[in-house]
């Protein structure tokens, strides 16, 4: 049985002359945790992007993006599947995505909107099942008691764990974050990450999660695909990245990527970040 769930062959994408992804090969099977890693500027965000069919690679240069078995872009041109793979596709963001204004469980209750009748959608007239469903990930993710709570009063880190409820609810099959922690201070960013390890082990979801923080992605990814000026730098076991690898990799800013040194690194390195 192929359990493969990403496949990209041959990805390239220039903005304009910056060649911001150069042939990029990634296989990703099902049940894996993944990070991506590389210094600022490197890809990390283009390419997961490519991925939910948010950005379309450079046309005739022979890419190919496949997710969950669905084809996403071919040479440069969306495929007309790539709703379907999205429909599929939990994805998480820095800055969470959520309607301010709607109560928390309405924001988990988007996740449904894909397998909800336009009608019903329209009319935010949810089935009692769908509820149902919408309270349970609210419960996974620890926040069932802020239901109807206003969703912009929770925390950042609340927030985001509200983002992956959603994503549990549109039952993805693989979850892409994109710097799902580098807005949070260190202990939401560990809750975030172990509900993230925990889907990916209870329910064998994929999950592909670029990152900064290298002691994070060493705790909770087996692998790593860490990515240098476009191009795959390393693609192997977390383990196996050693400080040499690393140092290749970021620089000199290596130690300054361990979060136990994140007050003062992140400012300096990351400006968005602080
Ligand atoms: N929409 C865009 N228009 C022009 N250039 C872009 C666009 N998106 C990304 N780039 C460029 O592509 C390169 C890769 O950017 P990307 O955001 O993927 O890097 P990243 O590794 O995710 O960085 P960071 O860790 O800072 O988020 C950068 O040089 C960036 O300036």
């Amino acid at each position: 049985m192929n359990n493969q769930v990403i496949t990209v062959k041959q990805l390239n994408k220039h903005f304009e002359s910056n060649h911001a992804l150069k042939s990029v090969n990634l296989n990703v099977q099902q049940g894996e945790m993944v990070a991506l890693l590389g210094p600022s500027g490197s890809g990390k965000s283009t390419l997961l992007r490519h991925l939910n069919g948010l950005v379309s690679s450079d046309k005739n240069s022979k890419g190919y993006i496949e997710v969950l078995g669905t084809p996403v872009q071919k040479d440069g041109k969306f495929c007309k599947t790539v709703r379907k793979s999205r429909s599929q596709t939990g994805y998480i963001f820095q800055q969470f995505n959520l309607v301010s204004r709607l109560s928390v469980l309405q924001n988990v209750l988007i996740g449904a909107l894909s397998a909800t009748p336009s009608w019903r959608s329209l009319s935010g007239r949810f089935t009692f099942e769908q509820k149902r469903q919408a309270l349970a990930a609210l419960k996974r993710v620890g926040l069932e008691q802020f239901a109807l709570q206003r969703v912009s009063t929770l925390s950042g880190g609340q927030q985001q764990r509200v983002a992956i409820a959603r994503a549990l609810m549109q039952q993805a099959k693989i979850i892409l974050a994109d710097e799902p922690i580098a807005s949070l201070d260190p202990e939401s960013s560990r809750i975030v990450m172990e509900i993230l390890t925990d889907i990916n082990k209870q329910e064998g979801i994929a999950v592909v999660v670029t990152l900064h923080q290298v002691d994070y992605a060493k705790r909770y990814c087996p692998r790593v695909v860490a990515l240098k000026l476009g191009e795959v730098f390393y693609d192997g076991p977390s383990e196996h990245l050693n400080e040499a690898k690393l140092a290749a990799l970021y620089g000199s800013q290596t130690e300054l990527t361990n979060t136990e040194n994140q007050d003062q690194a992140v400012p300096q390195l990351w400006p968005q970040m602080a």
